[in-house]
């Protein structure tokens, strides 16, 4: 990481179309008049600059499984993608289902982080849906959103407690919407004509919109603050879009970027670095979803990044561990299939993948905009460059890619996280 010098940035393009120089000093954006006089000068005419974007779903391995990522690595990916902030799931090794275990991932972010790390506590104890985690004790440590991503909050009663009980610390539920019995373990291909050619284990789309149903009727009833982790089909932007027409829930959602731009019949190869929860759709679900984040049905992208060992994805595609890298295309793919397709401006893609992640998760100093004296947190992009995926290149310890040999836009030249350059190509 580099150190904080001030620094002046020429000639940046803003999101509502016009060009200033910004001044850096001491973390924040600062007037040019006032920058010291040693302060060095990038030039970055043409750049557009962001807000740091951030990410409310990132898996970083560490602690339990830091051959597939650590905290160093997946921060290094996030930076390279262009994000000041992430926020880290609990299913690691210990689970993060106590205050203390919450401390210890900040503490990881604290040391090696080349963005913000802050942890997400398990909603249940060990993830196992039974009992719910030290919920008080984490909120009172700062933590405001919780999940057992990995597994689903299935028991509703559980859910039930859950909102009701993060209401008064102002916490979210992020749920992974899988009803275990309409998809099970070992469900791991979309249900349709090609899981039945392949002969693999159905996980029908409903196996998701039953479960996101139930539980924006529950956070109407108990006033509590609810998100749908990546969903992935048509009938769960219905619901989401239903429940926000009924204004009486707290609710919002998300979905990935691979969910975005990639479909079903790349599993055809039974390559497993398409193997993921909830699984590829046919290109009708990605057609709703790429609508639902244009208008704000669904309210932000995040990336799910989940990096795994090549032990761990070489196994027949049934059995292998579900997940693909994310943080480093995500901005690209939001390129090319909101941008470059007239559906999203550049507003529109600050606003879903850093204002509204970091309201969500109620980090108020990031997702701000890029102005004088708010916290220096930006990414500066070249709109026009592409390059083709190389997963040997990527940051991430991990080479479970799935944009591996794609021609994508390549557009993060220079990142910085309070002031600091955390990455410059
Ligand atoms: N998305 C996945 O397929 N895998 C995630 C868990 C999750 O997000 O459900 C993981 O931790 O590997
Ligand atoms: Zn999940
Ligand atoms: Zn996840």
């Amino acid at each position: 990481m580099s150190d904080a010098n001030p620094l002046v940035l020429t000639g940046v393009e803003l999101v509502d179309g016009s060009s200033t120089d910004l001044a850096i000093a001491r973390g924040r954006f600062v007037d040019v008049a006032d920058a010291p006089g040693d302060a060095q000068r990038i030039d970055a005419s043409g750049l557009l600059a962001l807000p740091g974007l951030v990410d409310l779903h990132t898996h970083l391995r560490e602690p339990g499984k830091e051959d597939a990522e650590t905290v160093e690595t997946g921060t290094r990916a996030a930076a390279r993608g262009g994000y000041t902030a992430v926020f880290a799931m609990p299913n690691l090794d210990p689970t993060t289902d106590t205050a203390e275990a919450a401390q210890y991932v900040a503490e990881l972010g604290l040391r090696d982080g080349h963005c913000e790390v802050v942890p997400i506590g398990a909603v249940t104890k060990g993830r196992e849906g039974a009992e719910l985690a030290e919920l008080g004790l984490m909120a009172a440590q700062g933590v405001r959103v919780f999940s057992d991503d990995g597994a689903c909050v299935h028991d509703s009663l559980i859910m039930r407690r859950a909102l009701t009980y993060l209401k008064p610390y102002d916490g979210v539920v992020a749920q992974h919407a899988q009803d275990p019995r309409l998809a099970g373990p070992s469900a791991c291909c979309h249900e349709g004509e090609v899981s039945g050619r392949l002969g693999l284990p159905g996980w029908p789309s409903v196996a998701e919109s039953t479960i996101i149903a139930r539980d924006v009727q529950l956070a109407e009833f108990t006033g509590g603050r609810y998100h749908a982790c990546h969903i992935s089909t048509a009938e769960s932007v219905d619901v989401i879009r239903w429940a926000k027409k009924r204004g009486r829930a707290q609710v919002t959602a998300e979905v990935t970027p691979h969910h975005l731009l990639l479909d079903t019949p790349h599993v055809e190869t039974y390559d497993t670095t398409f193997k993921v929860n909830p699984p590829l759709r046919p290109s009708e679900h990605i057609e709703a979803l790429r609508e639902a984040l244009a208008d704000g049905t669904i309210d932000i992208v995040g990336t799910d990044h989940a990096p795994h060992t090549v032990q761990d994805k070489d196994h027949p595609f049934d059995v292998a561990s579900p997940g693909m890298l994310g943080l480093e295309e995500s901005l690209a793919v939001v390129m090319e299939v909101m941008v470059h397709s007239g559906r999203l401006d550049w507003a529109g893609v600050a606003d879903r993948m850093s204002a509204a992640p970091a309201r969500i998760g109620r980090l108020a100093h990031q997702g701000r905009p890029v102005a004088v004296g708010e916290p220096a947190n930006l990414v500066l992009l070249d709109r026009s460059r592409r390059a083709m995926v190389d997963r040997a290149r990527s940051a991430s310890k991990a080479r479970n890619n799935p944009y591996h040999g794609l021609d994508l836009p390549d557009p993060v030249e220079l990142t910085m996280w309070a002031g600091k350059v955390t990455f410059r190509r």
